[in-house]
């Protein structure tokens, strides 16, 4: 998938990665909608890209070609048909690079990760990819030779263009198959990681690993993490930074070719407590050079809301780093441009020194009363309970008060609390409206992108039905 990210634009084609998680009949969805004529699969995935094709010729749409793409260990040079390694083999060495015509040509369609709706086809420009793999490779200090391991997936805005930044900066990556804590702690060790990208999910994976699947830094060692897709909690900040890793905590949408905005270190941080060095470097920030603007705006009037830190609006886009549309769907396109800036259906604050803080997606936040609670402040509370590994927060539908927070709690391996505890936990730290009412524990869903599915978490707290009440509003039971 590295090398398409190049060989596919240089033969004058868009490239379209497709989510190694997704199933065949999704896959099939995305093949049609794309119009793809080629389709490269890697061995892991044939059977998966075969049943799409299938299902595809079913429906009578046109079916790509497949090329196969082999096991490395295995010797392919006599077998029939065309697969990734003869195709390669038996170019031809004299191909003209197909430059763009026009820089603002597509590169890229990417898909969303199908978080809050089905996933949408987003097209990338070569100027935009250019532009944000240029300020990804600045922010992220990636020097000369970097040693780079991958765990954000490529399929994801192109490794959040960093497909095209390690190779400008000589780079070699390292790719992992088996995705595990322990595995990852040997690649860096191994290869001498230098950078690396991650969801806040991998971030916990590897703060919360066993001792004996941990391997400390080289002396000398200094591994750059690059962290966003969700935000992350501060208690992970804060055991990276132990565990010797530099985080860089990024924020942004496929919409804006990866990270957007960045939550640069200021030297007047050095002096806070560790605590609340963690809290500063959970913002999302500020723009990257390579975006043009971002800004919190109310929706309606678009008009900036005050940096108080308090007033809430919706975190809004601007400039070449941002897509240029929805492929083949005017109507979302037109919506989510609506007003001139890109909306992100995020919502956020402007803080007094200009950074931004995203408090919750739009269709995340609790209404309860007349309180809106951002349940990314609440999740905040319930991760930084010693007990606990991960935590979702979402509306669960009440008679009195519309919605009532429930907390859905993963506990760390051999750790024991119960309701009572994590809601008392809580009420010790936020005003009671914010206090989850229910607390429910197990596993959480997440999106191959280590994104919580809070949409399965809200049909399963609907299901739970409203919480009893007596007269006054309060509740009687939990
Ligand atoms: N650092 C961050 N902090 C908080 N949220 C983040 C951060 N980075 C990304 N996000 C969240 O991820 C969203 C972008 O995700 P992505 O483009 O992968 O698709 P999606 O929005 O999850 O999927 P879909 O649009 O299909 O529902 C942002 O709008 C924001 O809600």
């Amino acid at each position: 998938m590295y090398e398409l990210n190049f060989g596919v634009p240089m033969a004058g084609a868009v490239i379209c990665t497709l989510n190694a998680h997704h199933d065949a009949a999704m896959v099939s969805v995305l093949l049609k909608h794309s119009e793809a004529k080629l389709v490269f699969a890697d061995h892991q995935f044939l059977t998966i890209a075969e049943d799409a094709i299938n299902l595809l010729s079913q429906s009578n749409s046109k079916s790509p070609l497949l090329i196969p793409i082999p096991e490395p260990s295995k010797d392919y040079s006599h077998s029939p048909g065309l697969n990734y390694e003869s195709l390669i083999k038996n170019g031809d060495p004299c191909f003209d690079i197909k430059w763009p015509i026009d820089e603002c040509d597509p590169i890229a369609l990417n898909y969303t990760s199908g978080t809050t709706s089905r996933p949408k086809g987003v097209v990338y420009t070569h100027r935009g990819a250019y532009l944000n793999c240029i300020s990804s490779i600045l922010f992220s200090e990636i020097r000369t030779l970097p040693v780079y391991l991958w765990t954000v997936p490529i399929f994801h805005s192109n490794g959040w263009c960093l497909t095209w930044g390690i190779a400008a900066q000589g780079g070699l990556n390292v790719c992992l198959r088996d995705f595990t804590a322990k595995t990852i702690f040997e690649k860096i060790t191994r290869y001498g990681v230098t950078h690396m990208t991650g969801a806040p999910t991998v971030l916990n994976m590897m703060a919360n690993c066993p001792l004996a699947d941990r391997q400390p830094l080289a002396a000398g060692q200094m591994v750059c993490v690059m962290t966003g897709g969700a935000t992350p909690q501060p208690p992970v900040l804060e055991k990276m930074e132990e565990m010797g890793f530099k985080v860089v905590h990024v924020y942004g949408l496929t919409e804006t070719y990866g990270p957007a905005t960045v939550c640069e270190w200021k030297p007047e941080w050095d002096e806070l407590s560790v605590d609340q060095q963690a809290k500063m470097m959970g913002r999302q920030g500020i723009r990257h050079i390579g975006t043009e603007a971002v800004d919190v705006k109310d929706p309606e009037t678009m008009k900036s809301v005050p940096a108080d830190g308090k007033t809430m609006g919706e975190v809004m886009f601007r400039g070449n780093t941002v897509m240029n549309g929805y492929f083949k769907d005017l109507k979302a396109t037109e919506e989510v441009f609506a007003g001139g800036w890109m909306r992100t259906g995020d919502l956020g604050v402007r803080h007094a020194d200009g950074y931004i803080q995203v408090k919750d997606r739009l269709k995340d936040i609790i209404i309860s009363g007349l309180e809106n609670i951002s349940t990314i402040e609440v999740e905040s509370v319930v991760y930084s309970h010693p007990a606990v590994l991960e935590a979702a927060v979402v509306g669960r539908p009440d008679e009195y008060w519309g919605e009532t927070p429930c907390a859905f709690v993963k506990l760390k391996d051999g750790a024991s609390a119960d309701a009572e505890e994590i809601i008392g936990f809580c009420r010790a730290r936020l005003p009671d409206f914010m206090v989850p009412k229910s607390v429910v524990f197990g596993e959480l869903p997440k999106t191959s992108t280590g994104k919580m599915q809070k949409f399965v978490l809200r049909e399963r707290a609907k299901a739970m039905g409203s919480l009893f009440m007596n007269g006054c509003g309060k509740m009687l039971e939990i």
